[in-house]
């Protein structure tokens, strides 16, 4: 892979799309090195605005339907691996070098993540919260909790590398959000100044991972523990 090659991302939503958004807006700046392009975006919700954003941006999208395979398969999880299985395939046809999970609202199994990691394409994800806090969804509303009850003073943001325990892979960068009463106690204010944060953090934590990725690609040792 030559310097001059772009690095192919793909990124996986399930909302409004805020975070890929800010990956857009990024795009030419995303790596000094690596003309970088988002060659496709997925979606596991048909509402997600996200695709909106994606098709106003001229970037092909899909939307990845579980139901349809919950009810074709039982138990669920084989729909859960079918779904999975053929998700590594919708996204492994465009051979991205990374897959970034902005808001992708979907415990990712061994039958999506094991073929990706044989054909070496990583995975990221932005989690709203520090490393081994609020794991799983609804991150920010239990930060908001824990702090109303006295338990933190401080949340944050992570980007993360993807691996089987959800969100617990080798962090790419982390971002301290200290909490104050009474700003904080309202919801809402939490939630925007987390989403402000996420919106440079994504960009950031992308950027660094195409550079380690083009960097163990060169020889060097930066591939991520598992
Ligand atoms: N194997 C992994 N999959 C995913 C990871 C990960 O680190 N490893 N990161 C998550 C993102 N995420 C939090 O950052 C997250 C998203 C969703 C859930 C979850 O419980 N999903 C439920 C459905 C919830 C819903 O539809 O509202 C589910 O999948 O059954 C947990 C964590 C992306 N995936
Ligand atoms: N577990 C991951 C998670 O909960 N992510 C959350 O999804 C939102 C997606 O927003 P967006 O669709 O506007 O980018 C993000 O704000 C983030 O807090």
């Amino acid at each position: 892979m030559s310097p001059t090659t772009p690095a192919r991302l793909t990124v996986l939503i399930s909302g409004s799309g805020t975070n890929l958004a800010a990956l857009i807006t990024a795009q030419p700046t995303l790596s000094s090195t690596h003309p970088t392009s988002i060659v496709r975006v997925i979606s596991n919700r048909k509402a997600a605005y996200g695709l909106t954003r994606a098709s106003d941006a001229g970037i092909p999208s899909a939307y990845h339907n579980l139901a349809s395979y919950k009810k074709r398969l039982t138990p669920e999880s084989a729909a859960r691996e079918a779904y999975d299985a053929d998700l590594a395939s919708l996204v492994l046809a465009d051979s991205p070098d990374l897959v970034v999970c902005a808001g992708f609202m979907h415990i990712l199994s061994p039958a999506f993540l094991r073929p990706l990691e044989e054909a070496g394409v990583r995975i990221i994800n932005l989690h709203p919260a520090l490393r081994g806090e609020f794991n799983g969804a609804h991150a920010i509303e239990r930060a908001h909790a824990a702090f109303m009850a006295g338990e933190i003073q401080r949340t944050g943001v992570m980007i993360h590398y993807v691996i089987s325990e959800v969100d617990m892979g080798e962090p790419i960068l982390q971002v301290a959000i200290p909490l104050s009463h009474p700003d904080d106690d309202n919801i809402a204010v939490l939630e925007d100044r987390i989403h402000d944060v996420e919106h440079e953090a994504i960009v950031e934590g992308t950027r660094l991972a195409i550079e380690a990725l083009w960097a163990a690609r060169e020889g060097q040792n930066t591939a991520p523990s598992s």
